[in-house]
């Protein structure tokens, strides 16, 4: 079991604000967390901390062993998986699933002059099969349902085989059954003895996947708590994060919360 994440008092701070502030966070590579908090709360750039994206304002971040500040951010980026709809806006609507997911072998997001092996294509292959995807190889980016889109990112995060996979908000907006579906796929993913580390972003308890091993809530770029799952997502606790009485249940590995 070995550190991924360390971030030591990190402040990010914009427009003279700080977004997040002197959050001291770790995680190990056999857990899986899930970041709770309202609108607004410093939930994404907490992620893009942890994902290279942004460096702190102060405080210190080292990723997969790694200082951010001290070194090539663009190498340390190959070894994380980050899922994100930002991301996925960045996919040009016309490229192939199949491109869209072993363009991340590159850290690109459309096809261009990169060479790529059979290697490559059997390995996109056999991640958009685990991810139920096959179907959809050489349909183009542009023509998938939200459901299949938020897939796709999934599948290409896992494509390079991170050392950490970095996940926001995998399933928001989408229908019940492509929620279900996804939520079950990443809750196999999670519970396989091969998945490294992860860190989910999400604002509904229900959209946990089962088999999540921690917690951390965050209100206004502050850690209000954090911990192992049961002990951390309490009524009294999730009440308090989202500034609103919620009772929160926990039946077959899933939670859920609804007004108290
Ligand atoms: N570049 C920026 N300049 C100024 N404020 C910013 C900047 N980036 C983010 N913020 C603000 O920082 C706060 C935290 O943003 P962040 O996206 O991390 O929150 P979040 O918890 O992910 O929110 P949501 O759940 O709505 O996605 C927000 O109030 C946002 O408006």
């Amino acid at each position: 079991m070995s550190t991924v994440i360390d971030l030591q008092n990190v402040s990010i701070v914009r427009s003279g604000k700080p977004i997040l502030d002197s959050v001291t966070f770790a995680a190990s590579s056999s857990e899986r967390w899930v970041v709770l908090g309202s609108n607004g709360a410093g939930k994404t750039t907490m992620l893009r901390v942890c994902a290279a994206q942004i460096h702190p304002s102060s405080g210190q971040a080292t990723i997969l062993n790694q200082r951010l500040g001290e070194v090539n951010v663009f190498e340390l980026r190959t070894r994380i998986g980050f899922a994100s709809s930002a991301l996925a806006n960045q996919i040009p609507n016309s490229e192939s699933v199949l491109n869209a997911v072993m363009t991340a072998s590159y850290g690109v997001t459309g096809r261009w002059n990169e060479e790529y092996d059979s290697i490559d294509e059997r390995r996109a292959m056999r991640v958009l099969r685990e991810w139920e995807l096959e179907d959809f190889a050489q349909r183009a980016f542009g023509t998938l349902s939200d459901g299949e889109r938020k897939r796709v990112q999934i599948a290409r995060s896992v494509m390079t085989d991170p050392e950490m996979m970095l996940l926001d908000e995998p399933v928001a907006s989408l229908d019940l059954a492509a929620r279900e579906l996804t939520l079950r796929l990443l809750s196999g993913y999670a519970t396989s003895g091969a998945a490294p580390a992860m860190v989910m972003v999400t604002h509904h308890l229900e959209e946990i996947p089962a088999g999540f091993t921690h917690a951390l809530l965050l209100q206004d770029g502050k850690i209000l708590a954090r911990g192992e799952i049961g002990a951390t997502l309490t009524s009294e606790a999730i009440s308090e994060t989202f500034r609103f009485p919620l009772r929160v249940s926990y039946q077959d590995g899933r939670f859920s919360a609804t007004a108290a």
